[in-house]
């Protein structure tokens, strides 16, 4: 029985392009505690994503293991991982990746429908979310209707959907303006503090990462804590 949300033991990613073979991720451990907050940074292409992928279960390593809380997820079958995810884990990505024909509530309620809700829990719940996002007065608007700061609103909110103990964020404020991204941010915090959920934040603002206690900086396929003090 570990203590751990997420850990990570001498996981290595290689991809292959051809002939070549690109190696991404050199013996990466980490640990991710319940309720911690997150963030790894990096230059364009170190391997940001690749890495959140892997420790979501959206990607498998070429070797090492990740565990989330007991589960070792190399080891599950696709659809254990499916499972796994859609009960643990909540997705923020750069583009809010919102079903454009669908309003915010519908888009917020998405999960708890396919996770077998009831059309009026899932309503319910996609409301208090919304609500507590700041989006009252916007739970009607399609994606298309709604600014950029508010679509990432309601991606945080359905990213909660489904009570997730983590939340994975790729970038979430880095389609934003500094003061846009500065109130997404202050949500994502809040957010954490409310709920005790963990978040692995993927970032290349710097000044951001700084706020949040742990910091990781992945540089040459190799993950090292950065010093914020
Ligand atoms: N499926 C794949 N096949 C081959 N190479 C890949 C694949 N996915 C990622 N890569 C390569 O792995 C490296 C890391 O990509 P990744 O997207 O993880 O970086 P990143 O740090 O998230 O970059 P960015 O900040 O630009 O989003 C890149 O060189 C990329 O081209």
């Amino acid at each position: 029985m570990t203590n751990d949300l997420i850990t990570a033991h001498n996981v290595n990613k290689t991809f292959r392009d051809g002939d070549n073979q690109v190696t991404v991720l050199k013996h990466v451990n980490l640990e991710v505690k319940h309720g911690e907050v997150m963030a790894i940074v990096g230059s364009s292409g170190s391997g940001k994503s690749t890495l959140l992928h892997i420790l979501a279960g959206l990607d498998v390593p070429s070797s090492g293991e990740v565990y989330f809380e007991d589960a070792e997820i190399t080891q599950l079958t696709g659809s254990q991982k499916a499972q796994l995810r859609n009960q643990n884990i909540g997705f923020v990505y750069q583009f809010h990746h919102l079903l454009p024909e669908f309003d915010a509530l519908e888009n917020v309620a998405m999960p708890l429908r396919i996770s077998g809700e009831t059309e009026s829990i899932a309503t319910e719940r996609a409301q208090l979310l919304l609500e507590r996002v700041g989006l009252s007065e916007r739970m009607h608007h399609r994606p298309a209707q709604l600014s950029g700061g508010e679509r990432q609103r309601v991606a945080i909110a359905r990213a909660f959907a489904n009570k997730p103990k983590l939340v994975v964020a790729d970038e979430p404020t880095g389609n934003l303006d500094g003061q846009t991204a500065e109130s997404v941010f202050e949500l994502i915090l809040e957010m954490n503090k409310e709920f005790g959920t963990a978040f692995i934040i993927v970032t290349h603002d710097m000044a951001l990462a700084e706020r949040i206690g742990s910091v990781y900086r992945l540089h040459d396929g190799c993950l090292t804590a950065v010093d914020t003090i």
